[in-house]
């Protein structure tokens, strides 16, 4: 199938997540998301830092968008696990609609499965009506085998999306990643539908039909809708409209 770049536009969680976001600079990147709406250029939503949560919610009020935020002490999900679920908390208190937390690295890496497995359930625990996705950083995980296991115990955590990268610390998506993913999500026989999100890096209109392709070649054109797949962007959007 050949996808139009508004129907691109359509997948993507418009992001602003950079260290010298300001209300100033969050109330231009939610007037350009509206604006980009009214251009005919949809997004699904915007993705933000939590303490931005009430803004997003409140200028989008009349719009289609979503708003999801990141949680949990993003990038890294270090921390305290009463701290970063109470940044959770705190965001749904707001009525943000989803929320981005990072899988549990260190804890994966130790071996503690279900650490990682009981930590995102924790998260879902506070949103079972909401969408709560899980980024795995598979620029960290590298191989097939741990981005298998990491997409797999963010799953068995009541994950409704699974998604690649934070685009801060590590390279973000490759198509080799999401193919393991959608893999993964292909395989589930859970009958719960889990969707998966593609982030770090996609800039170009190629970008997003390559990674398209690799979604449908596994998951079928069912699950080509933006409330299975979503595209974390910073920069995609004004590039398709100008490209
Ligand atoms: O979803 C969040 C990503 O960090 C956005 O990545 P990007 O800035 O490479 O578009």
């Amino acid at each position: 199938m050949t996808w139009t770049k508004k129907q691109i536009c359509s997948f993507v969680d418009l992001t602003s997540l950079n260290s010298y976001d300001s209300v100033e600079s969050i109330k231009s990147f939610l007037s350009d998301a509206l604006d980009f709406e009214k251009k005919n250029f949809p997004v699904a939503a915007v993705c933000l830092f939590p303490n931005f949560s009430a803004l997003a919610v409140n200028e989008l009020s009349n719009s289609v968008l979503k708003v999801a935020v990141v949680a949990g002490n993003f990038p890294n999900s270090q921390g305290f696990l009463s701290t970063k679920l109470n940044e959770c908390e705190l965001a749904l208190e707001a009525g943000v609609d989803e929320v981005d937390i990072v899988l549990n690295l260190g804890e994966l890496d130790a071996g503690n499965h279900d650490h990682v497995v009981d930590e995102i359930k924790a998260f879902k625990g506070l949103m079972p009506n909401k969408t709560l996705k899980v980024i795995l950083e598979t620029g960290y995980l590298k191989t097939a085998e741990r981005i298998r296991l990491a997409s797999e115990l963010a799953i068995q955590g009541g994950a409704d999306f699974i998604k690649t990268s934070t685009g801060k610390e590590f390279p973000g998506a490759s198509l080799e990643a999401v193919e393991v993913m959608a893999q993964v999500i292909a395989e589930q026989k859970s009958g719960k539908k889990v969707g998966l999100k593609i982030s770090g890096g996609v800039r170009t209109y190629e970008d997003a039909l390559q990674y398209f392709e690799v979604v449908e070649k596994h998951l079928g054109k069912p699950f080509m809708t933006p409330d299975l797949l979503r595209i974390g962007a910073s920069s995609l959007v004004r590039n398709l409209m100008n490209e």
